[in-house]
């Protein structure tokens, strides 16, 4: 008897699209609960770093299973809710957990909540992440602003706005020489100094993932000027650049890249959460102050 080939899920979960009219009718429904303020501020937190959101004051909480449309978080150390509140007199929303393209969402899903966002009335978008160090003078535990990144899957054909276009979302071709804002660099290296926490500049590489990088594949990003390596951001940025919105991508360095082929056999994840949790309240601390910092006139239209 020949073997029935099954449904691959994933295929159809990597197929899964959203119109405008839908986007709007999820930033909707997030408006209408109770305790909500329509937000300036959108923040990411990565693996480890959702800390950040349980300090907001005013919370409201929203889990994305009761978010009609809305994925869920697969991964450990992403809780998979939105936490509305205020730092300071700024409405934000946190993502405390992301999608990402290795549990099998399609791009539109891994940036569907930045839209989401971005029709609830956010003007920025902060993405934190977990990210691997490939930097001989940088050091795990560091974090680092992101200045520019290389999207490995788009260049490949994966960039989030391959197909039709709808011009309510960003127009059809759209330059990424200014995608992470200087002016949003330049505030944070301010508060960095002011609180003396060391802050690294640098390029963030984004693999697929869930495979951590190879040696060879290690020594081709620093090659071509990759400081650290992630698995996420990347898509996030370029949808709110489309959409208008000045981005701020920092990386907490997690762990080092293995160079070296003595090294043997090396997974990442737990390692990931614990350095996660020990420069929690540095990230949390950051980010308070560098969201105070951000002038009015940033998050008006
Ligand atoms: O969501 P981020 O980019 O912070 O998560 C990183 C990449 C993988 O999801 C995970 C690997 O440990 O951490
Ligand atoms: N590689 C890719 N993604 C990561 C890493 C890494 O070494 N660390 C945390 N996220």
């Amino acid at each position: 008897m020949p073997i029935k080939a099954s449904t691959n899920i994933n295929m159809d979960r990597a197929q899964t699209t959203y119109t405008y009219e839908k986007v709007e009718e999820i930033a909707k429904f997030l408006l209408a609960k109770p305790g909500v303020k329509p937000p300036k501020i959108g923040i990411i937190c990565g693996t480890g770093l959702g800390g950040l959101a349980d300090t907001l004051v005013d919370k409201v909480d929203v889990e994305y299973k009761d978010i009609p449309s809305f994925p869920i978080s697969t991964v450990k150390g992403h809780a998979g809710k939105l936490v509305f509140g205020n730092i300071g007199k700024t409405p934000v929303v946190c993502m405390k957990g992301r999608f990402h393209m290795y549990e099998g969402y399609s791009m539109s899903q891994v940036t569907l909540p930045v839209r989401v966002m971005k029709l609830m009335g956010i003007k920025v978008l902060c993405a934190t992440n977990a990210a691997g160090n490939l930097n001989k003078n940088f050091q795990v535990g560091d974090l680092m602003i992101i200045k520019d990144h290389i999207f490995f899957p788009a260049l490949g054909g994966f960039n989030p706005l391959v197909g039709p276009n709808d011009p309510r979302f960003g127009p059809r071709f759209h330059g990424l020489s200014d995608l992470y804002s200087r002016e949003l660099k330049a505030v944070a290296e301010k508060v960095g100094k002011e609180l003396n926490i060391t802050l690294r500049e640098g390029v963030y590489a984004m693999n697929a993932g869930p495979s951590f990088e190879s040696v060879a594949e290690c020594k081709m990003m620093i090659a071509v000027g990759a400081d650290v390596v992630g698995m996420s951001t990347c898509p996030e940025a370029v949808v709110a650049a489309h959409a208008g919105l000045k981005v701020f991508g920092m990386s907490l360095l997690t762990n080092d890249c293995i160079l070296d082929y003595s090294f043997g056999p090396a997974s990442h994840h737990e390692q990931v959460l614990s350095v996660g949790e020990s420069r929690g309240d540095d990230v949390k601390k950051f980010f308070l102050n560098f969201i105070k910092a951000i002038p009015d006139s940033t998050l008006e239209d």
